[in-house]
């Protein structure tokens, strides 16, 4: 990434309470470019500038910090280029993570992240999310995704694989209330409810961002 993206990941993590080692930022920025090779050949994002994927993508997944925290294990449904897996990776590296997604060129993607990375305990996992329950029934500390899905759909593929205790957390942009307050009767019937939404904008784009947590009833 250009300094500029450098200096953007650098101060947006820092607002976020996020203090990035220069090993952390190089491991961000080798991932950065490694995305971008990729990009040209396969579709993985259609954000292609520094800047933006600093922010929208980098700094955007780390902002999960504010609530999920390790040591522990995390599952990413439909993490698509890694996101948030492999930046919180990175930079919570005592979090066991599961990421997974139904496209298999994505998760050959991570897999070449995840060697170029030498990233331990992180698994990329080509399958379809409502088939994980068969390995992972109420193995999951946190369940987590970014645009995946609507609420509802969602916490059905995490509920069976979610720890007693652990914490499902929908990552959400504008709208989030008018998701939470449709999703309700819903996420009753699952027996799931929405412990909390901390609201916040995106640092250094002011983008509207919502961590929604929500837990087995
Ligand atoms: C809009 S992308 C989001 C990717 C990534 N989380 C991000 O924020 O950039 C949604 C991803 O979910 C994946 N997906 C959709 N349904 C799925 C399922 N049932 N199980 C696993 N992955 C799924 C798609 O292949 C796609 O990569």
């Amino acid at each position: 990434m250009n300094q500029r993206a450098k200096d953007l990941l650098k101060k947006g993590t820092a607002e976020l309470g996020v203090d990035l080692t220069p090993a952390q930022l190089n491991a961000l920025d080798l991932f950065a470019e490694e995305l971008k090779k990729w990009n040209r050949k396969i579709n993985l994002t259609a954000i292609t500038d520094d800047e933006g994927i600093a922010v929208k993508h980098l700094v955007d997944s780390l902002s999960l910090l504010k609530v999920v925290r390790g040591p522990g294990s995390m599952l990413d449904i439909g993490s698509g280029g890694g996101f948030p897996g492999i930046p919180v990776k990175l930079v919570q590296p005592d979090l066991d993570i599961v990421s997974v997604d139904a496209v298999v060129k994505k998760i050959s993607f991570q897999k070449q992240a995840v060697r170029l990375l030498n990233m331990v305990r992180f698994d990329a996992l080509h399958v379809r999310a409502e088939t994980l329950a068969a390995q992972y029934a109420g193995h999951f500390d946190w369940v987590v995704s970014r645009a995946f899905s609507d609420i509802p759909s969602f916490v059905a593929m995490a509920l069976p694989v979610l720890k007693d205790g652990g914490r499902i957390v929908a990552m959400k942009g504008k709208n989030a209330a008018e998701e939470v307050t449709a999703a309700e009767g819903e996420l009753e019937k699952l027996g799931a409810r929405v412990e909390s939404v901390q609201d916040f904008a995106l640092p250094c784009s002011g983008d509207a961002r919502s961590l929604v947590v929500i837990s087995k009833t």
